[in-house]
C-alpha cells in the first residue's frame, strides 16, 4: 500500500500543475496528462478526460508501475503507460508532465521524419536538470502518433534507455512529453522545452 501523505502531497502538486499549465495555453481542455511519484511502486496520475485546468482531488488517482489502479474504480489516462515506463526506467524521475501546446504541436508537424530535433547554442539549455553549458546537445525525439500506447511506450522507454540524459520527446501532432526529479523540475523542462520550440518556430519563419 501506498502512504496517504505522500500520495496528498502528490496530488495536490499536479492539481497545481494543472492550473499553472492550462492557464499558460499548454493543456487545452481536457488534452494532457499529469503524474507524480508516490513510492517505488506507485504514481499519483490524472484521472481520463478531465479538464485540466479545473482538477480537483477527485481528478486524481494511484496506479501501480504496471498501469493498475490502486484503490480506486476510477480510469487513470489513456496514456497511463507513457508515465510508468518513464518510472520503471528511471527510480530517480519524481514527475512526468503531458502537454498539448499549439507550438510543440505545429513544431512536430514540420520536422523531418526520422531523425530527433537537434537544440543546441541556446543559453537557455541549461534550464534542464544537469546541463552546463550551451555547447551540449540537446536531443528531442519525435514518434509518430499513434493510438496504440503500448507500442509507444515501448519505443520511448527503448530510446531514453539508450540517451537517459535526454528529459524529453515529442509525439508528432500531439504534443510533449518531459519529466525530472520533482514536480518543479518538471514544469521548469515544460517552460523551457516550450521557449525553444518557439525560437525554432521563430527560425524558421525568417528563413523562409
Ligand atoms: C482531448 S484529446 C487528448 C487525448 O487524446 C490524450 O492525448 C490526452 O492528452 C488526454 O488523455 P487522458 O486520457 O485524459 O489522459
Ligand atoms: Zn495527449
Amino acid at each position: 500500500m501506498f502512504d496517504v501523505t505522500r500520495y496528498a502531497i502528490a496530488a495536490q502538486s499536479i492539481i497545481d500543475a494543472g492550473r499553472f499549465l492550462y492557464g499558460r495555453g499548454w493543456s487545452p481542455a481536457t488534452s494532457s496528462n499529469y503524474s507524480a511519484r508516490i513510492d517505488d511502486e506507485h504514481i499519483a496520475v490524472t484521472v481520463s478526460g478531465r479538464h485540466k485546468g479545473q482538477l480537483v482531488a477527485g481528478d486524481v488517482m494511484v496506479v501501480d508501475l504496471a498501469g493498475n489502479a490502486v484503490q480506486s474504480n476510477a480510469r487513470s489516462s489513456a496514456e497511463t503507460r507513457l508515465h510508468t515506463v518513464l518510472y520503471q526506467a528511471f527510480p530517480e524521475v519524481g514527475a512526468v508532465l503531458h502537454t498539448h501546446s499549439v507550438k510543440a504541436t505545429v513544431l512536430s508537424r514540420l520536422l523531418p521524419a526520422g531523425e530527433p530535433l537537434k537544440l543546441q547554442g541556446y543559453e537557455l539549455q541549461k534550464a534542464f536538470a544537469g546541463i552546463d553549458t550551451h555547447e551540449s546537445e540537446l536531443l528531442v525525439p519525435v514518434f509518430d502518433n499513434t493510438q496504440d500506447i503500448p507500442s509507444l511506450a515501448r519505443q520511448a522507454g527503448e530510446w531514453f534507455r539508450q540517451h537517459p540524459q535526454q528529459p524529453g520527446y515529442l509525439i508528432r501532432g500531439h504534443g510533449l512529453y518531459t519529466w525530472g526529479r520533482t514536480m518543479s523540475d518538471c514544469l521548469r523542462h515544460v517552460e523551457a522545452f516550450e521557449f525553444l520550440f518557439e525560437c525554432e518556430l521563430e527560425t524558421m519563419r525568417v528563413r523562409r
